[in-house]
């Protein structure tokens, strides 16, 4: 150990010395930097004008975290090259922006940029670069990678992992004490031989596991060559990254965010793909995890990489599709929406095992809805050709070619339709006028007749707002029905008009209107109140060819907003087949988050196909603008999905069709065997369904888990029949950890309590700080009473506990956290405990297996778990891997 000590003290005082020069240079630079933008020198710089002065505070702005963060952290990796010529070259890279440091010997360069790739490889390993235009191959001699520190007004590298060709790897805790043992040399012998074994902690052979501390990712500045790799690859890529628990996937998704967000690392091409201002392509990236939970445990992950990251852009799906439906795309009932679907989370409306068949049955909606509408336009286009007005049939005529001439939906068929649109508009204007004018005359007369007619009207239909609006008249037209008064006269009269319609277009086809929706109720409250019958049959003729003509006034208007409304009606269509929906037991109006997840994904793919086939149609001022704009607010350059397993292939197709069709950039990360929903995607071809040019990449060093932990998940995969991972240990130096720990019979929270915390106590003993402990129960009920009782005896070590309610907060470090395992996907934890799992595999037969894998893959080096009664039969034959305490 002292000859490599030796070798590596040069190494270690050069990277002392590079830390202060790169540091005293950022603070210089933040200095000059702070002093030149006050407002004067803005104004100078920028003659005043707005734009000028925004982009200026805000470049000062992002130039001064540069320089803030290389103040902090001035390095994180050393690599000493030598090209084929022998020609040595000492590079060093800092976390995010190039350090402002020109040195003759050394070189400074981000680690994002694509030289930064040097320090993922490994010693004797080879990179190629392009100097002065010509290839040369440059062999990794020697690579550091540590923690910068100040302390003492001096720096230090923390957790120091060497590797040289003649030594290493090694792990030095401190490399500046490992330059102060050089510095002795009046040691008494005590001294000496006291000195001798902190030298030895100090410096330790191979690579080391650090405890972990904290609830938060853990920082990895390095990414192996692998995960760098993918981490390099091209914003446009489509990736799915699989590996088992702990192989860095959410770290390499974080890590490639950050790259990607930093345009000077993006090439010309991407630059072009963008297509927004570097302020916006910062902002233009949504990030998805299935829980709250792990929503803050990556958190301060985007803080070390100077990502902002507001709510709205790492989200949950149950929230976003709530966002999307309400107030987007704006087909479930709210206070000013008056459309009939009420999303319920426990609606009984979708047949048994439909998890199994999902994509078909969004196929089956998604084909049948495209062709109902062509069907619809098609009859539409034929009525109007052959009707009895020269004007009406001339513009019919006109359509019916543009129809008739394909069999689907196509962004070229619309393109046609735009001319002719407009033409359509004005005639409708004008039946529309002509026919209101009826209507509001009736009004007027029944106005005369009783002053209090409208206010008695306004009152009865305030009584109907409760009434479900089940008959919602399927002719009714969206334009029809803007901006309606929700209260008052003005809401009376909206109603009359509108019932009055319903009224004619039934006389006009000989059907009567449904007695049971509002609509219905109010005609039988008017009685004789309402149009004569040879005015509700005019009008009513009239109502029906400006329907038939509406078809065409903004048909992608029709054919995107009116997905909601085919799908109730292909709703009850495979009801009546017993397909797909359960055969009764639910409202017309209920519809469960999963239908919503469909409608969504219909909308949205319709809606992209023709912003991308038919540009024109956003390009120009045509009526289909509003609806195709929609859809663009919501893109974003990048798209993430962490444990994208969890999602179902439907609503992982949504957050696909946010991605910028430019550049389509999506990255997603997940492991089959680590699915903890009946929905959530299960295979390669769920995924291929998303998106069938997604590139699939793996990663296999499992990095959090000990030898004998990572040795028990392997083999409750294999017990619960999973897919075999690959996963291999990394090269660290203590791999090896303890046996995980099981108790049985423990019936009671008390019984419970006392074991945990004996076993808690254990794992104390090794530590000066308490590490992070995570406590495991079935039930969100179960949170509150195992946390009070294993407080209660943790009360007498001094450690608190606790209740992590809801997964919706972190609790603090230092305590030990209570969580229902439902929320606890994606963390990492030094011990977990399992409590009571024989209750768990009872009470969830079909997922307690992944719950089993996921849950005790969080800890990285104690596992314990309590059986109530006795190990699932399921688990039986890995008892053999357990033992019984720490002691
Ligand atoms: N290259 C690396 N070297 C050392 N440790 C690493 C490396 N990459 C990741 N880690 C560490 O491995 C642990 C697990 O990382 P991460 O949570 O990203 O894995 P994951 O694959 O997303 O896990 P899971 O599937 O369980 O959600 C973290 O402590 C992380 O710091």
């Amino acid at each position: 150990m002292q000859e490599t000590e030796a070798q590596i003290r040069p190494v270690a005082d050069e990277c002392l010395t590079t830390f202060a020069k790169v540091a005293d240079a950022a603070s210089l630079k933040l200095q000059d930097l702070r002093a030149r933008s006050g407002p004067e020198a803005v104004v100078r710089n920028t003659w005043n004008e707005t734009a000028g002065v925004d982009n200026h505070r805000r470049l000062t702005r992002e130039i001064d975290g540069e320089y803030r963060s290389l103040a902090a952290e001035p390095a994180i990796a050393r690599v000493l090259v030598v090209d084929e010529d022998g020609q040595e070259a000492i590079y060093y890279f800092a976390r995010a922006a190039a350090p402002p440091v020109t040195d003759e010997r050394l070189k400074f360069a981000s680690y994002r940029s694509p030289v930064g790739r040097l320090a993922e490889l490994d010693v004797g390993e080879t990179f190629l670069v392009t100097r002065g235009g010509e290839d040369v191959f440059l062999e990794v001699v020697e690579r550091a990678r540590f923690q910068p520190f100040l302390s003492n007004q001096e720096w230090d590298g923390r957790n120091a992992v060497l590797e040289g060709e003649a030594y290493g790897p090694v792990t030095v805790d401190s490399l500046r004490a490992l330059l102060e043992t050089a510095d002795r040399i009046d040691e008494t012998a005590l001294d000496a031989l006291l000195s001798e074994e902190s030298d030895a902690a100090n410096v330790r052979d191979g690579v080391r596991r650090g405890v972990v501390l904290r609830m938060g990712l853990r920082d990895q500045p390095v990414l192996d060559r692998y995960q760098g790799e993918i981490f390099r690859m091209p914003l446009r890529s489509r990736l799915l990254i699989l590996g088992a628990p702990g192989t860095g996937k959410t770290t390499t998704l974080i890590r490639r965010l950050g790259q990607k967000l930093d345009v000077v690392h993006l090439d010309e091409d991407e630059r072009r793909e963008i297509r927004s201002s570097e302020e916006e392509h910062a902002h233009s990236w949504i990030m998805f995890t299935p829980t709250e939970l792990l929503r803050l445990y990556v958190k301060e992950a985007f803080n070390r990489e100077d990502i902002p990251a507001p709510d709205d852009r790492i989200r949950t799906w149950t929230e976003l599709r709530g966002d999307l439906a309400r107030n987007h795309f704006r087909f479930l009932r709210s206070p000013t929406n008056r459309s009939p679907l009420v999303m319920k989370n426990d609606a009984p409306t979708l047949a048994d095992k439909l998890e199994l068949d999902q994509r078909a049955w969004f196929e089956d909606f998604d084909q049948w809805q495209r062709v109902t509408f062509w069907e619809e336009l098609r009859d539409a286009a034929k009525n109007l050709s052959e009707h009895p007005s020269a004007d009406v049939a001339s513009l019919g005529r006109r359509v019916r070619t543009i129809v008739d001439a394909v069999r689907m939906p196509q962004a070229g068929a619309f393109v046609s339709l735009m001319p002719v649109a407009s033409d359509i508009g004005a005639l409708v204007a004008d039946m529309k006028a002509l026919t209101d004018g009826k209507i509001r005359g009736a009004l007027n007369l029944q106005v005369n007749r009783d002053r209090e007619f409208l206010d008695d009207m306004a009152s009865f239909i305030s009584e109907l707002k409760e009434l479900p609006d089940d008959d919602i008249d399927q002719d009714a037209d969206e334009d029809e029905d803007e901006n309606q008064p929700p209260v008052g006269r003005a809401a009376a009269m909206a109603a009359y008009l509108r019932s009055m319609r319903s009224l004619a277009r039934a006389r006009a086809r000989k059907r009567n209107v449904s007695r049971r929706g509002p609509t219905g109720r109010l005609i039988e409250w008017l009685g004789d109140r309402t149009m004569s019958d040879e005015d509700l049959q005019e009008v009513g003729a009239s109502l029906l060819v400006q329907t038939a003509l509406r078809s065409f006034t903004n048909p992608v208007r029709r054919y995107v907003d009116r997905i909601p409304a085919r799908y109730r009606r292909f709703r009850r269509t495979r009801q009546g087949e017993g397909r797909w929906y359960q055969a009764d037991g639910f409202a017309l109006t209920d519809i469960h988050p999963h239908e919503v997840d469909v409608i969504l994904l219909s909308m949205m793919r319709a809606t992209n196909e023709l912003v991308t086939g038919a540009r024109s149609l956003i390009d120009m001022e045509t009526s289909a603008r509003p609806t195709l704009e929609r859809m663009t607010q919501l893109y974003r350059t990048q798209v993430l999905v962490d444990e994208a397993t969890d999602f179902s292939p439907i609503q992982l197709a949504c957050m696909a069709s946010l991605a910028r069709p430019d550049t389509r950039s999506f990255f997603a990360c997940g492991d089959f065997n680590q699915r903890v929903t009946s929905w959530g995607a299960r295979s390669d071809e769920d995924m291929k369904w998303v998106l069938p040019d997604l590139n699939t990449r793996r990663v296999t060093v499992a990095y959090r888990q000990s030898q004998q932990l990572h040795n028990l998940a392997r083999q409750l995969v294999a017990v619960s029949g999973g897919s075999e991972d690959d996963a291999v240990l990394p090269d660290f130096a203590d791999n090896e950890g303890v046996r995980p720990v099981l108790a049985r019979g423990l019936e009671n929270n008390q019984d419970i309590a006392s074991w945990l915390a004996q076993r808690i106590a254990e794992i104390d003993a090794n530590f000066d700080d308490l590490p992070s402990i995570a406590v495991l129960v079935n039930t969100e009920d179960a949170v509150r009473p195992v946390s009070d009782a294993l407080g209660d005896v943790l009360a007498d070590y001094n450690i608190s506990v606790e209740a992590c309610h809801d997964g919706r907060i972190k609790g603090r470090d230092g305590a030990v956290r209570v969580f229902h395992v439902e929320h606890i996907k994606g963390l990492e934890f030094e011990a977990v405990f399992f409590v009571s799992i024989d209750e768990l595999a009872k009470a969830l037969p079909g997922l307690f297996d992944k719950y089993l894998y996921v849950g005790a893959t969080r800890a990285a080096t104690y596992l314990g778990m309590t059986c109530r009664d006795d190990l699932p039969a399921s688990m039986a034959p890995l008892e053999g891997l357990f033992g019984e305490d720490w002691s």
